[in-house]
């Protein structure tokens, strides 16, 4: 494959303490060569040097040649780690446009190393998760696909499927020999053991959302029973307004939090009440549609209080919107009216979790359950966590046609028909490798990418 030589900086734009620019493609060596003259460069050996354009000093540089395919890239690859000055920079990269090369387009790095089979499209796109991972969690479940992980695991679906298609095509090939009872027979197992494990890993997107982009909890409950003060004190930070007057707060408070490595999208909404204020009534329909994007919803009630008709409200509005709930009693330090038997008697078998948002009191006990509800749907498989929805999309798709040709099995349908269904299953397999994608959706999912990568 001809391809001619990009170049970008890697690292991010501005002051840094260095920064690295790359060059890949066939003349690689050669725009090397001229802005950091050797007479021969050991593959992967750094190299400290000048770069000089027309007699004038550019920056003290290291440098480092690789050779195709031992590259990155694959192909001829040439790294300059230049001092991070953002002039220094724009410098060299001029005049390495200069020597031969041409500015990379976003993700044009790794799309090579994809096209030359360096990494799977499964692998790239982790790359891309890995960079913008914004917690340790979404760290970890990238970093196990940028490893090869769910590589490994489509391709032993893939083999296990090519050799069922390969029995299945002898019973096609041999009518005469009628091999096909025995075929069915002995692939039926291996089929519903192979949809099985699909369906099963396309599950682990719920958990693989959470680690990916966080969990979405969102704060409800009637004006003034203290949601903005616990938005405080989960996040540590005086980020809401607190005050003693129902209605206080209008619009949705957004703020992110981790804990233990779990990223926590949190969002503080106005108390839901009828109300005839044209202000209070939009901050209602905001609360409610917050509620409708989350997850899990945190039900505060007034320990002070008994509960009323504007709790039940609430409640209803979170049973309609059907988002799991966690009941919070608040402001124990104060008094104790409502007593977890009564908020049982109004609200089920909730286990509510005794807090004051502002002592402090429990809110560790909080955390903790919102952390357990996040492991709650913990189905990983060897650890592999689904982030994408277009894998998701995939393995839901081969999970689908695995059932239609055990139907067709079943039904004592057509050889052919299973080897279809089988060979459909194969390509939605496919599509999350790499081998089975059109050049839009590669396209697609490279220019997504963050230029230098
Ligand atoms: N300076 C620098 N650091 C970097 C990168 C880079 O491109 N440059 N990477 C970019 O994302 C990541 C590392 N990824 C890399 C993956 C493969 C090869 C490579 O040269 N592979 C060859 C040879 C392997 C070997 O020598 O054992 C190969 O696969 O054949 C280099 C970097 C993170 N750090
Ligand atoms: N004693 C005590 N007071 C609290 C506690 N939490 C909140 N408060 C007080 O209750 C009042 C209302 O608190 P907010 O956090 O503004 O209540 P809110 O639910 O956000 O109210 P709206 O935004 O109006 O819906 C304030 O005066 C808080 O100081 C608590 O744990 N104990
Ligand atoms: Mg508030």
């Amino acid at each position: 494959m001809v391809s001619d030589t990009i170049a970008a900086v890697a690292t991010p734009a501005g002051t840094g303490g260095v920064a690295v620019i790359r060059i890949s493609g066939a003349n690689a060596k050669d725009v090397l060569q001229r802005v950091f003259p050797r007479d021969d460069y050991v593959p992967g050996q750094m190299y400290y040097g000048s770069i000089k354009k027309d007699g004038q000093l550019l920056d003290m540089v290291l440098a480092v040649f690789f050779r195709a395919p031992r590259s990155y890239t694959g192909e001829d690859t040439a790294e300059l780690h230049c001092h991070g000055s953002a002039v220094g920079v724009e410098n060299i990269l001029r005049y390495v446009m200069e020597c031969g090369a041409r500015p990379a387009q976003p993700g044009e790095f790794t799309r090579r190393a994809f096209l030359n089979g360096k990494m799977d499209l499964s692998q790239a796109e982790a790359v891309c998760d890995f960079i913008s991972a914004s917690s340790q969690a979404g760290a970890k479940a990238s970093l196990g696909q940028l490893t090869g992980r769910l590589r490994e695991r489509v391709v032993e679906f893939q083999d296990v499927l090519t050799d069922a298609l390969a029995q299945v095509e002898a019973a096609v090939e041999y009518p005469e020999e009628d091999l096909e009872t025995e075929i069915t027979q002995d692939i039926r197992p291996v089929l519903v053991r192979l949809k099985k494990d699909i369906a099963h890993l396309a599950d682990t997107f719920a958990s693989g959302q959470i680690a990916k982009e966080g969990l979405y909890v969102a704060i409800a409950g009637k004006p003034n029973v203290g949601k903005s003060s616990l938005l405080n004190a989960l996040t540590n930070m005086d980020r809401a307004i607190v005050a003693d007057i129902p209605g206080t707060t209008r619009d949705t408070i957004e703020q992110s939090f981790t804990v233990e490595g779990i990223r926590i999208n949190l969002t503080d909404t106005a108390g839901i009440r009828r109300t005839n204020d044209f202000i209070e009534k939009q901050g209602v329909e905001r609360s409610e549609k917050a509620i409708n994007e989350s997850k899990l919803v945190i039900f505060m009630l007034d320990a002070g209080l008994e509960i009323t008709e504007e709790d039940q409200f609430v409640f209803k509005t979170l049973k309609n919107s059907q988002v799991d709930v966690i009941v919070v009693l608040n402001k124990l330090d104060a008094s104790e009216r409502l007593s977890e038997e009564a908020v049982k008697m109004e609200f089920g078998d909730v286990h509510p979790v005794r807090i004051s948002a502002k002592t402090g009191l429990g809110i560790d006990e909080l955390k903790k359950r919102i952390v357990d509800y996040a492991h709650m749907d913990q189905t990983a498989q060897e650890g592999i966590l689904i982030t994408n929805e277009r894998h998701r999309h995939a393995l839901d798709r081969a999970a689908e046609q695995m059932g239609d040709a055990l139907d067709a099995l079943d039904a004592g349908m057509d050889m052919d028909c299973v080897t279809i269904d089988l060979n459909g299953a194969w390509t939605s397999l496919g599509e999350i490798t790499g081998k089975t994608v059109s050049e839009e959706i590669i396209d697609r999912i490279f220019t997504k990418f963050c230029l230098g990568k």
